[in-house]
């Protein structure tokens, strides 16, 4: 029998602890949304005030023909403005798009127990995380999402120690949108007249994770946050989304255009993936390239799915504004910092727009 919902206790207990998510609380049959999932009202997502970005999808099989710099203008063009953008002739096989999906909606519908064992104190491995909201322990409201986490560090283990359910699709999109990535990252330093060969470019793309992420539907979306407001750390974040919708950026304050602060959904595009610049960049281009403050609605009709790719530099890797933007700027506007320390301050703190940056921020900027 399920628990009281109306308990935070037990609630925290079904949800957190023994491993039902929030697919289980939908699937024991609520028709409100319980109180600890009810967000403070400034955090509360009104559709109606926001806008769809109406950027047209970046066409990659462009770059290294006659629109190549095009291409690249556009790419640029977007990384400095609103940080978020989507590609179309990506390289990544549509097909597995289609599958990755449906393997998200497999592996969260398999049942509680089989998931739990990926419980980040019980998982068999440090490269695979199954759990429920963002920071469960210490959030004033629990955000409407389960997720998997599954981080590489080579073929042999991924396939050894990612869930089956989901490792075949999971390590194709992986390999797949390497190329994807590195011709973006070529694109966007390239810009900033910084050299680049192989093992700079990898530097700042080497560590990658893919996320399986699940918004079972929700019978109040207008209370609740599928993910609340946060910037990705990492380098670049590739991201596969559904039909449904929901994902929503913020423009950029310093942005000049009459949208800025504004609210603006990223529409779903058959096909197509969405690509956000992360912090890490942001860092690097000594805050050239934006990265976006982003969140997600949840729906009362279908259950969505997303699956984001995270490239970053390795945790041990020292990261500072690039020499090339620097000089460009006169002045860094970030301090120097090894890679581990930005991830623990991003993963103790609960999700808080992009407060993350201020930890490396100097005073000057
Ligand atoms: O579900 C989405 O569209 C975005 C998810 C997201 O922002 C994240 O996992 O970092
Ligand atoms: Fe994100």
């Amino acid at each position: 029998m399920a628990p009281s919902f109306d308990n935070k206790n037990s609630l925290f207990n079904f949800a957190v602890r023994d491993g039902n998510g929030v697919k289980g609380i939908v699937d024991s049959g609520i028709s409100t949304v319980p109180p600890a999932y009810i967000q403070p009202p400034a955090e509360q997502i009104d559709k109606k005030n926001a806008s769809i970005c109406d950027m047209p999808p970046i066409d990659l099989s462009k770059l290294g023909g006659p629109d190549h710099d095009e291409v690249v203008n556009q790419i640029v063009g977007a990384a400095e403005t609103l940080g978020f953008f989507q590609v179309i002739n990506h390289g990544v096989p549509v097909e597995l798009l289609e599958s990755l999906k449906q393997t998200a909606h497999n592996f969260f519908g398999l049942p509680a127990e089989r998931k739990a064992v990926y419980r980040k104190e019980v998982s068999p491995s440090p490269l695979v995380n199954y759990g429920t909201s963002f920071l469960p322990e210490k959030e004033r409201a629990l955000e409407w999402k389960d997720y998997i986490s599954m981080t590489y560090t080579n073929d042999i283990e991924a396939l050894q120690q990612w869930p089956v359910e989901c490792r075949d699709d999971a390590l194709q999109y992986l390999k797949t949108s390497h190329e994807l990535v590195r011709k973006l990252i070529t694109a966007l330093l390239g810009n900033l007249e910084v050299e680049l060969d192989d093992s700079n470019i990898d530097t700042f793309i080497e560590k990658k994770t893919v996320n399986m992420n699940f918004y079972p539907t929700c019978p109040n979306p207008e209370l609740t946050v599928g993910v609340g407001r946060h910037s990705d750390i990492g380098t670049l974040t590739v991201l596969l989304q559904d039909g449904i919708g929901g994902l929503y950026v913020k423009v950029p304050e310093e942005v000049d255009t009459e949208k800025r602060g504004e609210w603006v959904e990223i529409p779903p595009i058959p096909g197509a993936l969405v690509i956000n610049i992360g912090d890490t960049l942001q860092i690097l281009s000594n805050g050239r390239y934006k990265s976006a403050e982003h969140r997600v609605r949840t729906t009362s009709t279908k259950s969505r799915v997303s699956i984001p790719l995270f490239a970053g530099p390795e945790p041990t890797q020292k990261i500072a504004p690039l020499p090339q933007a620097v000089k460009k700027d006169g002045a860094a506007r970030y301090r120097e910092f090894v890679m581990l320390d930005y991830i623990k301050s991003f993963f103790e703190n609960p999700h808080d727009g992009k407060k993350t940056l201020e930890f490396v921020k100097l005073n000057s900027a």
